[in-house]
């Protein structure tokens, strides 16, 4: 029996058109690494500046397991971090969560997660935004000569920090917000209104959770 076939569609793909056009766009999203202990809207709006003005396809918030640099001050489990940076992000499409730092567990070197990242997703350019008090530490940062090859650091200003550095930070321009997660801690334990400074559904699972009352 003989068999013809009719071709109804072009055999090559629309990612093989686009690389013999000389179309072929890496993805381009942003890593936004912290401890978020807790998320803040300090962190949101510097997310969304960063997001917006690059023109990025995500943000992703990335919270660590243990930070390189600090001992994290009532430091609480990772899972009421990541649940309220869930609620936080709930509703911004802009907005995702990366828990590669969380699986691993150990100290969370930059480095060998966006080493990791990089592999998984070797056509995607990261923006790792960090605020300016992290631009003058990045001296400090483990192999960070490698690491300012692996991804573009974004800087956003911070109220009380002269950003100063020896490595390239593409800076992005947002407001200046005085908000800070040992702020809250402060407040919490002081009794002082969150409203405005964190979002409502954050608000309401620390005091549901009893966070950062002693
Ligand atoms: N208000 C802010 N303005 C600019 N950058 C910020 C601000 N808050 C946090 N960042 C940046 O966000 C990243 C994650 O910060 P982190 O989760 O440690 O929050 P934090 O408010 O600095 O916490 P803590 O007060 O416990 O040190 C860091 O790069 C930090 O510089
Ligand atoms: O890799 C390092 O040496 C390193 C040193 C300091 C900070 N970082 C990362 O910078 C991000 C912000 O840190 P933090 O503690 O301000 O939340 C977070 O993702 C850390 O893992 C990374």
């Amino acid at each position: 029996m003989s068999q013809t076939t009719t071709l109804t569609q072009p055999v090559i793909s629309v990612a093989m058109r686009e690389q013999i056009l000389g179309l072929d766009r890496k993805k381009q999203v942003g890593i936004f690494g912290g401890t978020f202990n807790p998320v803040h809207n300090g962190h949101l709006i510097m997310a969304e500046q960063v997001g917006t003005q690059l023109g990025l396809e995500k943000v992703f918030f990335m919270p660590d397991n243990k930070p390189p640099h600090r001992d994290p001050k009532r430091a609480i489990e990772a899972k009421d971090r990541v649940e309220m940076l869930k609620r936080a992000i709930a509703g911004n499409p802009l907005f995702a969560l990366e828990l590669i730092e969380i699986r691993r567990g150990g100290v969370s070197y930059s480095y060998e997660t966006m080493l990791a990242l990089k592999k998984l997703h070797p056509d995607t350019d990261y923006y790792f935004i960090i605020g300016a008090d992290m631009v003058n530490y990045l001296p400090k940062w483990s192999r960070i000569d490698e690491l300012v090859k692996l991804v573009t650091f974004v800087g956003v200003k911070r109220p009380g920090y002269t950003p100063s550095s020896q490595y390239p930070v593409l800076w992005v321009d947002a407001p200046g917000i005085d908000i800070s997660s040992t702020d809250i801690r402060h407040r919490v334990q002081t009794g002082q209104s969150l409203r405005y400074l964190v979002p409502d559904p954050v608000i309401d699972y620390i005091q549901q959770e009893g966070l950062y009352f002693d």
